[in-house]
Parts: C-alpha cells; structure tokens; sequence
C-alpha cells in the first residue's frame, strides 16, 4: 500500500454479499460484463441530466470502452460518465443501501444455497467483478471536478479496500479487472465483443472496442506497416425503444428486458407503442415471467420503470407512472411533452404525467386482456401475479370492470383447484332464473370445496366460485356487482334460491320454531340467533355470518396477528331434516340437549376453518357421546 492510501473496511452486509456472489454466480460468471456496462450506461445517463442545469458540465459524446490486455491479464470496463467523488466512492461501493439486499440477505441466511435467480435482482452489479478478478481497481474523477480531484479504489473484495489520491485526465470512471488466472480467457477480443452483442446490445450509448488490425501485404508480398487501430462501436447503441416495433424481433425484446430488469428469466409478454395525440409518448411495458422476490414485502419497494424525456433517462419512476396493483410491469417510458428540468418531487403533481398513468394503465390492462385468449401463458401470469392484480379491483375504481374481467377464480364448476374461471365464463352458465353471482371464501381451496354452504347449490347444479386466497374476502368486501349482477357469498346472509325455499322458510311449524328458541337461547353466548337453514342438505348445521361481516376464517387470521374482533356473532343454521338434529329436537335430558347442541355448534365452527375455544373439551364431549351410544 503507498503512503497516500487509506485503508477502508467493508460494511459487515457487503462482505456477505460478496461471498454470496462470488459462491453463487460462478455458474453465470458472464454476467460482470454486463453489470458493469449497465453501471457505466447509468453514469452517463446521469450526467446527460445533470447537465441539463448544469451548463457547466460536459455531456458530449457520451460512451463507453471496453479494452483488454491478454499478457497482463486486465479487461478494463471505462465510461465519460458522471464518476465519483471521495465519499461517493465509499458510500457507493463500501455499503450496501438498498433495503431490499438486506431484506433478501436475512431471508437466505437460514437456507445453505442462495437462489442466483435472486441475487440478480438486488443490484449486485460491481460486486459481480470478483467472480472472475483477484483484484478490481477503480479510477474515477466526478463530472466537474479538477483532474487531480480523482481517486483510485482498490480491493481484493475480502474485507477492505483502499482509496488513493490520483490525478485523472478526464471525468467518468475506469474499472479494471485484474482477472484470477484461470480466467484469464476473458481477455479475449472474441470472447468480449460477443458478451457485448449478448448482453448489452440494446444499451443506448455506444460501446466501443479497438478494431482489430490484421496484418495486410502490399503487392509486392511484403508485410505492410501496421496502422493504429481505431475504437469502433461494437453494440446498436440506439434507442431501442424509440425503433419501429416492425423493425424488432422476439430476442430484441428479450435482451433488452435483460438489460433494464435485473432478472435472470426472460419476460413473458410485453407492449410496444408510439402514442401520438394530445400526450406524446413511447412506452415498452414487459410482464417478468416470475414474480420477484420482494414484490409482496414492501410495494413502496419497487422499481424497473424508467421514465425518460426525450430519450434523456430522468429516474426510475414506477409509483409514479403505474398504480400499486400493476407494480410487476417493468419497462421504459419516453415522453416527448413532459419539461426536462422536471424533478422527481413534482412528478407526482404533474398533469401531464397523470394523462400518460391513465393511458398506460389501460396499455398494461388491454396486453392482458389479449393475453387471456392464451390459456397457457395468462395461467402461468395468473399464479404470478393475479393476487397482486386483484388489488385493483378495491385501488382503482375507474378500472373495476377491466379487472374484474381479468380475475380467474376456481369454481365448483371445475373438479381442480385450477384458478380458470372468469366472471364471464361464470356468467354464460347461469341458471335461467339466477340472478346473483355466487361465491364462498375460505382458508384453502378444500375448505371452500366441502363447506356444508355448497350443499343447496350443488343439488341445484348452480356454480359457486371457490376463493381461497388471502386477499379475496378484503376484496369481496368492496366490490358489489360485475355487469349488473350482484355477488352473493353463499356464507354469509339470507340465501334464496327460488319459491321452494321461500315456501319451507314460512312453513316452519310451531314445533320446531320451539326447538330453535331452546337452541338459540342454549347457544346464546356463540352465536345471535339459530334458524331453520335453506342452503344444507346433508350437513346438520353451519355459521352463517351477516351479510356486511368479515368471514370466520378471516376474523381467526385478524385475532392471531392480534387484532381484536369483537362483536362478530355468527348465526347458527341447522338443518330441521337432519337425524341427529331430529335427535336432539326430541331429546328431554337437560345436560344431553346442552351438549349435543353444543357439538352442533362447535362442528359448525370446525368446518368454517375456526377454531374452537377449548379443542380438549370437545374431544372429551364426542367421547362421552360415542360411549353412551355403545353403552
Ligand atoms: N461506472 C460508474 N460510474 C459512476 N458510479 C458508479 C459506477 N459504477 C457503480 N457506481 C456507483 O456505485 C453504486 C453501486 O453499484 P452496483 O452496481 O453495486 O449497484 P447498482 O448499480 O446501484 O444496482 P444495480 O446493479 O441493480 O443497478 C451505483 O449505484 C453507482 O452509484
């Protein structure tokens, strides 16, 4: 170490991730190049809006070189970009500030291998360099700054680095790799040019690499002198967004969602417009083909839509430009009309930006909707991302029919738990005289399948949809109709499934009106009131709660995570044509019709997926019970 150079620690979190890369990204060694070209792509994106306030600063001829020397052992990656200043240097490279990286490092730490798939996701990117150096240098002189304001950083990425005054001819950053011996391969002409056409052909500054000179003969045979070989742009380096989207095939698309999305998968479908009228923009939107892994941690969490101005990248720029429930889109936006100095505080407020968010959310909602005549490929977005679609449905009410449409649930009318069944499919199937879109929501897709509240429709072959998802019943809770008919939960209220019903409902006798007193008042302290139940018949009895109550599977989930639900009494309906509760109708033995009701009550409890106040006890009451049948 010179004189000059401070020694610095890593932060305790890059160390780990640096051993997390180094032993997980061996497989896909390939990809340092690429990272650290989209870093230098990031930093002259970055000066080229600096220096729209800054007339100071430079932002002309803005690229990027890639160089080699095979006998040292060096691929030096350099760009004209923005660089760093001392404290950006440390803070940049020495810590790790992305909260999801920390997230994701806490959430492998118990696991022995680290998925590579995710680690792309965090923003790795220079840390990458190690798979393949034993030692990475790092020259860089900010945008504005004098030239002996420049620093070299150096590390061997095992616990320190240090950082040395230099003097630097120009701004930007140079970052070489002094490559591990066995792979020393990589400083390859060949082996680099076709990692750039890969990886970055679609980043929208130029690459460039040294020609390569081969040795020509004059006419005389004689070896002509050499001349200098010159830099040549080695990528397409345009815009790839602002091309004709007749100009671009699948593998452009491909590669370029590489590039801008972190993810290691290919996309699954995307959207490419030029939009012309009173906003003028171009948007590409890409659906990842799996859902990231901090998507469901935090939402505020997200980014991979790139905002730009005039092909000028202004930032990352997914709230503002998508609502919460379409936060998996990724891709790139480019306004022709927004004002360049626009900063990201005011984008909010901004009316042009919310013409554009209203325009794309029904870009984003439209590709789905064609996309749902593929079977195939909307089923795998389904599982991905169709919970977090279902957001929408209570986010955005200008938008509630296209997503209602979207929704695929499961459905009695299928003997899987396949989520297939659209509201319209629903609809084409209802029954002549049926008017209401009926559906249960339970823990799991079995619960909802043998809850006893089937049982009148399945007699009735009238379809029930089977939602078992978490956010279903949040988002029953919102929504009252789908093209002019009501939903109805078949667990919840008064169900009416025709005269038949109607009739038996008022011919309940006297007897039996009786009974049901004895039982409400024997139940009193379970449930508000217990009636003759219209939808059971097979089952004794069941829960039935209000029509405006959350469900008993949810009101379990509420309590656990310790929030009190008070007040929630549930019904209990019983079946007057069942055995047993014909046995206990005719039963005269106080203590036996106490329990025995109770048992009604508790079974009812049990197959809602609650959970009873003392399990034992029940135990030991079934017990006795069995007994005294044997006795
Ligand atoms: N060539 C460069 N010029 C200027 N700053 C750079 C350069 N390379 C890296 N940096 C700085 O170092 C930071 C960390 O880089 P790193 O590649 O580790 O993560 P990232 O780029 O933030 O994340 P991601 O790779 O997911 O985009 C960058 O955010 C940037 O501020």
């Amino acid at each position: 170490m010179s004189q000059t150079a401070k020694k610095h620690t890593f932060q305790a979190e890059v160390n780990q991730v640096l051993d997390l890369v180094i032993h997980s990204l061996y497989s896909n060694k390939d990809i340092f190049l690429r990272e650290l070209i989209s870093n230098a792509s990031d930093a002259c994106d970055k000066l080229r809006f600096e220096a729209i306030k800054n007339k100071e600063l430079n932002a002309e001829d803005l690229h990027i070189k890639v160089d080699f020397d095979k006998e040292a052992k060096t691929i030096t990656v350099s760009d004209n970009g923005i660089g760093m200043s001392h404290d950006e240097l440390i803070e940049n490279i020495g810590t790790i500030a992305n909260s999801g990286t920390k997230k994701y490092l806490e959430s492998i730490a118990k696991k022995d291998k680290a998925d590579a798939n995710l680690i792309g996701q965090f923003g790795v990117g220079f840390y990458a360099s190690f798979i393949v150096a034993k030692e990475v240098e790092i020259k860089t002189r900010k945008a504005g700054a004098p030239a002996d304001e420049a620093w070299n950083w150096r590390s061997d990425g095992k616990n320190d680095y240090t950082i040395e005054p230099i003097s630097k001819d120009s701004h930007g950053t140079e970052i070489i790799l002094h490559l591990q011996d066995d792979e020393a391969d990589f400083a390859d002409n060949h082996r680099l040019r076709s990692l750039i056409k890969k990886y970055s052909e679609h980043v929208a500054f130029p690459i460039k690499m040294l020609e390569v000179i081969y040795p020509e003969k004059d006419e005389d045979g004689n070896d002509k002198p050499a001349k200098e070989p010159e830099y040549e742009v080695v990528n397409d380096a345009t815009a790839m967004w602002k091309k004709n989207p007749g100009d671009l095939k699948g593998k452009d698309y491909q590669a370029f969602y590489k590039q801008i999305s972190n993810d290691f998968n290919e996309a699954a479908f995307w959207t490419h417009n030029h939009i012309e009228g009173t906003q003028s923009y171009t948007n590409l939107l890409y659906v990842p083909k799996k859902a990231p892994f901090a998507m469901f941690q935090n939402p505020d969490d997200r980014e991979g839509l790139k905002l730009y101005i005039k092909r000028v990248f202004i930032t990352d720029a997914s709230k503002e430009l998508l609502p919460n429930y379409l936060r998996f889109v990724k891709g790139v936006v480019d306004s022709n009309d927004l004002p360049l100095n626009v900063s990201r505080e005011t984008l909010q407020d901004n009316p042009l930006l919310k013409k554009i968010r209203s325009g794309l959310v029904k870009r984003v909602l439209g590709m789905l909707k064609k996309k749902t005549n593929d079977s195939e490929v909307y089923g795998t977005f389904w599982k991905e991302f169709g919970d977090t679609l279902k957001e929408g449905v209570v986010e955005d009410f200008s938008n509630r029919e296209a997503v209602l449409k979207l929704l695929r649930f499961a459905s009695t009318h299928n003997d899987d738990a396949t989520e297939n069944v659209s509201l319209d499919d629903y609809i084409s199937r209802m029954q002549d005289k049926q008017d209401k879109i009926y559906f249960i929501t339970a823990e799991s897709y079995a619960a909802a399948k043998n809850s006893p509240h089937l049982e009148k429709f399945k007699e009735k072959g009238i379809e029930v949809l089977l939602m078992h998802s978490r956010i279903d019943e949040w988002m029953m809770g919102h929504v009252q109709e789908y093209d002019g008919k009501q939903f109805q939960s078949v667990a919840k209220g008064k169900i009416n499934l025709g005269d038949e019903d109607k009739d038996k409902e008022d011919k309940t006798s006297e007897e039996d009106k009786d009974f049901l007193k004895k039982l409400s008042e024997q139940l009193k302290d379970h449930v508000s009131e217990v009636t003759a139940s219209t939808r059971l018949v097979n089952s004794a009895s069941c829960l039935v709660m209000d029509e405006h109550a959350m469900a008993i599977h949810m009101q379990k989930l509420m309590e656990q995570a310790g929030q009190a639900m008070p007040g929630q009494k549930p019904a209990l309906e019983v079946n007057l044509n069942h055995p047993l509760v014909k046995h206990i109708e005719n039963m005269d033995n106080d203590e036996q019709f106490k329990q025995w009701s109770e048992l009604l009550y508790e079974q009812a409890l049990l197959a809602e997926g609650g959970q009873l106040k003392n399990p034992a006890e029940y135990v030991q009451k079934m017990n006795q019970l069995m007994l005294d049948m044997l006795g």
